[in-house]
């Protein structure tokens, strides 16, 4: 018997005015009373937009831009429009309400899902363009090569051949037109991923390590790796990922820790599996097993990364503490400040080669007495840490689990005066913040990693909610 198909969606038509930019990027209008999404759309587009009806909400795409907004501007990527490139969602709008857009965007996440009201918050910008440390791209077999770039953002099964990119540093961009030429000779599979990372950005300077992904058997890959960086000036180092195997340095400088290279790379690969949009790649690189390392992971965005880094211990610094806890500590690069600045500080992080960072990091500063090092997952290892004067939050994407706030929503009466929480998922951290009614928000402060895209990092600053 042949089961009926379900029926196609069907699309209604209707002109309406942008009023705001959603998260993830897409503008919001209302149609007969119902909030519609509509990808590359303006705060102030007037567009005809065909949509498909949900229970609660909308989804469409443009058909017109009847009267376009005062922020609409050209997009400056030659990829943005042609193959709607998925990296940014914002190009097509000015700086100014861009920044507006992502500001709004936090408020309402902690009003609507947090129940918190907050007044605007502050953004703390960098550059606009230009400010990645980091391009991963992905490589799909066309004929006997290779098309080389990024995903549309409406078709993650396809592939387009990246040209440009201009909200990386240019170096990156150079790197991967001077390795285009040689894609002959890579290692065959379904798809490979090739990361290309700023070492160093020392203006005239850079220094960039590629590292592939993919393909199990690669014969000739040192001979290649060499080859590219004879042909590649900026180009230091080279690697390769095998499918399920252990990093191997091809050529150049790749006298670094292999364990903690791989412990990185297979988690990169893992969180970007399938899909390796940039906005994926920055979530995956947010995981660097040690800044100080030859291969050192590159940060997304350098310069608002140490902006962001300096009004964490700031803040923490506010509370005068003697006990610490890091969470979700990373490399332990706020670890060892702490414990410069005094704390006592317990840091905790479940990826084994993050700890092995910030024990090393530690013993080398000559804090080791100051600091407790815990491979364990914060659920696990946060009661036991505490009592404790300041908890600082920095969870990835997904947030806290649940018994970490029920612990927290406890804390004050262990002695916790202070919560930091960095979050780079508004939602995450509204839900989070839902759950620790017990704690008033002292400070929110938003910072602008990643312009032309939705996304943005914010760091709360909470104190129990019976402090004076
Ligand atoms: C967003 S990164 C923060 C890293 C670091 N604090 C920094 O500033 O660079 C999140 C970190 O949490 C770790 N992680 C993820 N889930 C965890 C969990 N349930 N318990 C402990 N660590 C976790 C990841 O390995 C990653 O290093």
């Amino acid at each position: 018997m042949r089961r009926a198909s379900a029926a196609p969606a069907v699309e209604q038509i209707a002109t309406m005015t942008i009023d705001r930019i959603a998260k993830g990027g897409d503008g919001v209008g209302r149609a007969n009373g119902l909030a519609c999404f509509v990808p590359r759309t303006a705060p102030g587009d007037v567009a005809q937009v065909a949509y498909v009806a949900h229970a609660r909400h909308g989804r469409g795409r443009v058909l017109q831009i009847v009267t376009p907004s005062a922020h609409r501007v050209d997009a400056r990527c030659a990829h943005y429009e042609r193959d709607r490139c998925g990296g940014c969602q914002l190009q097509h709008v000015d700086d100014d309400a861009q920044r507006d857009a992502r500001r709004h965007i936090v408020q309402d996440a902690l009003s609507r899902i947090g129940k918190r009201t907050i007044e605007l918050p502050e953004l703390v910008t960098g550059e606009s363009w230009g400010y990645r440390g980091r391009l991963t791209l992905m490589l799909l077999p066309r004929g006997r090569g290779w098309t080389g770039g990024l995903h549309p953002h409406d078709d993650a099964a396809r592939v387009f051949n990246l040209e440009e990119c201009p909200i990386a540093n240019p170096v990156l961009v150079q790197c991967w037109r001077d390795m285009r030429e040689r894609l002959h000779g890579m290692p065959t599979d379904r798809f490979l991923r090739v990361s290309f990372r700023l070492l160093s950005a020392e203006a005239g300077q850079e220094t960039v390590a590629v590292v592939v992904q993919g393909g199990e058997a690669w014969s000739g890959a040192a001979e290649w790796a060499a080859a590219l960086l004879r042909a590649s000036a900026p180009v230091r180092a080279v690697w390769w990922l095998p499918r399920g195997g252990d990093p191997v340095g091809l050529a150049g400088d790749v006298a670094t820790d292999a364990a903690v290279m791989g412990a990185a790379l297979q988690l990169e690969a893992d969180m970007s599996a399938g899909n390796a949009t940039l906005d994926e790649a920055a979530e995956a690189g947010r995981y660097e097993p040690d800044a100080r390392e030859a291969l050192a992971f590159a940060q997304v965005n350098p310069t608002v990364a140490t902006a962001l880094r300096d009004f964490v211990f700031a803040s923490v610094r506010a509370f005068a503490p003697q006990r610490v806890v890091d969470a979700y500590a990373g490399s332990g690069e706020l670890t060892e400040r702490f414990a410069r600045d005094g704390a006592q500080v317990v840091s905790i992080e479940a990826d084994a080669s993050g700890t092995a960072a910030t024990r090393r990091r530690v013993d080398e500063a000559g804090l080791a007495d100051r600091v407790k090092v815990i491979t364990a997952l914060v659920e696990s290892a946060l009661p036991a840490a505490l009592p404790a004067d300041v908890v600082v939050l920095n969870p990835p994407r997904a947030g806290v689990a649940v018994g970490v706030t029920a612990l927290l929503e406890q804390a004050a009466s262990r002695g916790v005066r202070g919560i930091v929480y960095v979050s780079c998922d508004p939602a995450t951290l509204a839900r989070d913040l839902a759950r620790v009614p017990g704690w008033r928000i002292d400070a929110v402060r938003c910072f602008d990693m990643f312009p032309q895209t939705a996304h943005v990092e914010t760091v709360c600053v909470l104190r129990p909610e019976t402090t004076v």
